[in-house]
């Protein structure tokens, strides 16, 4: 990152303050690592790369604000970690509640991390990711009706309030990617204020079904659950027509549509 300024800002989103927990996913060489210790949270950094672990072990040895793990992030547990730290810390008469997750991470992995994190809504409180300016307004645009953006949007939209914050011009990264950035902001949910579905693995078992078959009417794809008049009698209780396809739907739709499907 050749601006400071936008790890700064990546912080100040997070409303990063005095004795919160942040988890930092990729510190790289410490850049943002640096401003969160800063700002006095405890850290948790998870890193890949061996080397890197030296590195940003090296440049923070003498905090003890800092954890680094070396572990793959998409195969950590992370609730685990977080919890335990938490247990932890609050064993010595600290108050911590939920963590934040504040990182700059590659972006081949930013899709499984946001599904990875949302659903930890008991026990992270924000997260707040540099990504791909396209994947940025794709995984924040409520607005967005294209069939390929849908499911994704669905899962984010239940389990956080996703806000897109800024764009980050190429020019300031080096190497300079070919793309350009932004910040985005998921407020995550507590599991109380999550849609009332019956069951949420039901429920997105039926939303995947119901994209998986792309601009087919839903009478079509949801067939493995019930019959195609059963389904369009669901589709007459909730308000909606009998001919409606996945992309027509809100998520409040889809999460009556179920509901009503499960009385079945
Ligand atoms: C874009 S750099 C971020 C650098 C740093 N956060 C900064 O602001 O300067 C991405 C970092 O993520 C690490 N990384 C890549 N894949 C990872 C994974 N699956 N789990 C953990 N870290 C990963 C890389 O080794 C690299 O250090």
């Amino acid at each position: 990152m050749l601006n400071s300024s936008v790890n700064e800002e990546l912080v100040n989103v997070a409303g990063v303050k005095d004795g919160d927990l942040v988890l930092d996913i990729g510190p790289g060489t410490g850049s943002l690592t640096n401003v969160l210790i800063k700002a006095g949270a405890s850290v948790i950094a998870i890193e890949k790369d061996p080397h890197m672990v030296v590195l940003v072990k090296e440049r923070f040895g003498s905090t003890d604000q800092l954890m680094v793990l070396q572990e793959d992030v998409t195969k950590c547990h992370i609730r685990s970690r977080l919890s335990s730290f938490i247990e932890s810390k609050n064993s010595t008469g600290h108050e911590l509640k939920r963590a934040k997750v504040v990182a700059n991470i590659p972006f081949n992995i930013s899709t499984d991390v946001v599904k990875q994190l949302l659903p930890m809504g008991d026990i992270i409180s924000d997260v707040v990711l540099l990504l791909q300016d396209e994947a940025a307004l794709r995984l924040t645009d409520v607005s967005l009706r294209k069939t390929e953006h849908r499911p994704v949007n669905i899962f984010v939209n239940f389990y956080s309030d996703p806000e897109y914050k800024f764009k980050v011009e190429r020019s300031n990264f080096f190497p300079q990617p070919n793309v350009d950035a932004a910040v985005v902001r998921f407020k995550l949910k507590l599991i109380s204020d999550y849609p009332p579905v019956i069951s949420i693995k039901s429920f997105f078992s039926m939303v995947n079904s119901a994209f998986n078959g792309k601009r087919k009417m839903l009478r079509r794809s949801l067939q493995h659950i019930c019959s195609a008049l059963e389904i369009e009698a669901a589709l007459m209780n909730v308000g909606l027509p009998t001919t409606s396809r996945p992309e027509e739907l809100t998520l409040d739709d889809f999460v009556k549509l179920h509901n009503e499907i499960a009385k079945v």
